[in-house]
């Protein structure tokens, strides 16, 4: 198990040990004390799943006053994760970190609280797992816009293609403008 720093430092990129032999693989997803030794301390308290066609864009979501801390994961298909740092204070304010989750480098990605997060389906499919240390709360969940020129995220989005977003979050707010982490 590797814990690999990024550009932001709170945001820690996970390689678990994959065990193969001639029925499969086997590899550990959480585990207490070595993400602890890592430099991830956590406690989880809901776990979730989603599955996107390609071409498909989730986020750029944060939820305000419990604010999640994010274990992710993808089991099925490629996904460009990004996690941007939203906290006024840092010196980090407003810079993103972007990396390739897929179930060929069954890598993981720790987003802390006071980070957005958002993903590009790559694949045609992509089942997306992950692990939150606060509970989902609709009414504190915001927004920002994929594509605000203030963040210039790369999606690796293919040239000429446009993705397919929710409704919430085709109306996702400048970064200029939204309410964030202090
Ligand atoms: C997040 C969530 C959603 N839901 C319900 C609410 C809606 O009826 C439905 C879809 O919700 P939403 O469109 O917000 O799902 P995503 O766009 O995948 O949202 C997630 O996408 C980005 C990538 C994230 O990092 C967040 O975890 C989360 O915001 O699931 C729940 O019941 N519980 C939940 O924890």
């Amino acid at each position: 198990m590797r814990f690999l720093p990024t550009v932001l430092p709170e945001v820690v990129v996970v390689e678990p040990d994959v065990f193969g032999d001639a029925r499969g693989f086997f590899l550990e997803t959480w585990h207490a004390s070595k993400f602890r030794e890592g430099g991830i301390d956590a406690e989880f308290v809901q776990d979730n799943h989603s599955r996107s066609r390609q071409g498909i864009l989730r986020g750029l979501h944060y939820q305000l006053e419990r604010p999640q801390g994010k274990l992710v994961r993808v089991v099925t298909g490629r996904v460009f994760d990004v996690a941007v740092d939203l906290r006024r204070s840092s010196p980090r304010f407003g810079q993103w970190f972007g990396i390739e989750l897929s179930d060929e480098n069954q890598r993981m990605l720790w987003v802390p609280p006071g980070f957005g997060h958002g993903f590009y389906v790559l694949s045609e499919k992509a089942d997306f797992v992950y692990k939150c240390t606060e509970f989902y709360a609709p009414e504190l969940e915001r927004c920002i816009r994929w594509n605000d020129p203030d963040l210039g995220i790369d999606w690796f989005i293919p040239t000429h293609a446009t993705p397919l977003v929710s409704a919430k979050d085709a109306e996702g707010a400048r970064l200029r403008e939204a309410e964030v982490y202090p």
